[in-house]
C-alpha cells in the first residue's frame, strides 16, 4: 500500500538560508513517526510544507495518493491533514468546546452536528469536564491537549503534533503519550516534532532524525539513540551506548 504521507526531494529556502535540504521522507498509515533534532534543524518548517502553509521552493508532497504540493492549508486540511501548533493557538476568550466547535465546522456545517462532534472530542481528549470554561482558564496541560482536540475535530487521517509533550510533568506527559497512542488506535497516523527523548522514543514506530536541513538517519527508535551520527550532531554523549 502506498505511504499516506510522502515529501519527495523537498527544498525550503528563506533567501540564502536552507532550512529543508532534499527532504524525503515518508510515513505509512497507521504509523506513528517522530520527527526531531536540534533547535534550527528544519523540523517546524518541514511541519508547515506538509500542511500547506507554504510551498516548498523545490519538490513535491504527496498525501493519501495525491499531490498537494501546491494546494492551500485550509484545501489539505479538508483532505485529512490535522496538526498543532508548537505556540498554542487557541482563542483564548472562547470556551473550550467553543474552541473545538471551530475546528468541528470544517466537516459539520450544521451547528447542531459541529457541537455535538465538538463533546464526542472533549470526551475522547479527557476534556470533558472542561467544556465550558475559558480557553484562557486552563492550566497548560490542559491548553496542549485542547490544541489536540481542535486538530481531532477536524477529523484527520494525518495528524500532525508539534511539541505537544514539551513542558509538561512527566505524570502530565504520560497521559499525553496514552492520548497519542489512543488517536493511533482510532486509526489516525501521527507525525509528531517532539525533543524529549525519553518521552517520544518508547512511543514512536520510527524516528526520523533532521539536522542542518537534512535527513541525518531514519529508522527504529532504538537503532536510531544509538547511531553515532545522532549521538554527535543532537543527542550527546549521555545517550551512547554503554555510556
Ligand atoms: N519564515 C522564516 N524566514 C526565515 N527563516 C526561517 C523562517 N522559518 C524558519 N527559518 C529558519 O529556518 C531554520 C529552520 O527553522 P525551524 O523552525 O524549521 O527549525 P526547528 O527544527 O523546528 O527548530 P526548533 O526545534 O527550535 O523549533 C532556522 O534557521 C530558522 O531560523
Amino acid at each position: 500500500m502506498t505511504a499516506l504521507l510522502e515529501t519527495r526531494g523537498v527544498w525550503q529556502r528563506f533567501g540564502g538560508l536552507v532550512a529543508n535540504s532534499d527532504v524525503s521522507i515518508s510515513v505509512g498509515r497507521g504509523e506513528i513517526v517522530g520527527l526531531i533534532g536540534p533547535n534550527g534543524a528544519g523540523k517546524s518548517t518541514l511541519f508547515n510544507l506538509i500542511a500547506g502553509v507554504l510551498p516548498p521552493t523545490q519538490g513535491s508532497i504527496w498525501f493519501d495518493g495525491e499531490d498537494v504540493t501546491h494546494m492551500p492549508a485550509a484545501e489539505r486540511c479538508q483532505r485529512g491533514v490535522g496538526r498543532t501548533f508548537q505556540v498554542v493557538k487557541s482563542f483564548e476568550t472562547m470556551t473550550v468546546v467553543d474552541n473545538v466547535i471551530v475546528g468541528a465546522l470544517v466537516r459539520n456545517t450544521v451547528m447542531r452536528e459541529a457541537r455535538r462532534k465538538a463533546h464526542q472530542v472533549l470526551e475522547f481528549t479527557g476534556l470533558a469536564a472542561r467544556a465550558d470554561v475559558l480557553a484562557s482558564d486552563l492550566v497548560p496541560a490542559e491548553k496542549r491537549r485542547l490544541e489536540v482536540a481542535r486538530a481531532l475535530a477536524t477529523e484527520p487521517k494525518l495528524l500532525l503534533l508539534d511539541e505537544v509533550l514539551t513542558g509538561l510533568t512527566p505524570t502530565e506527559a504520560q497521559t499525553g503519550v496514552a492520548l497519542v497512542r489512543k488517536v493511533r488506535d482510532a486509526g489516525i497516523t501521527v507525525l509528531m516534532v517532539e525533543h524529549v527523548m525519553e518521552i517520544v522514543m518508547p512511543l514512536v514506530d520510527r524516528a526520523i532524525v533532521l539536522d542542518l536541513g537534512k535527513v541525518l538517519v531514519e529508522g527504529k527508535p532504538a537503532d536510531v539513540v544509538r547511531d553515532p551520527k545522532v549521538i554527535s550532531a543532537y543527542l550527546g554523549d549521555r545517550h551512547a551506548v554503554g555510556a
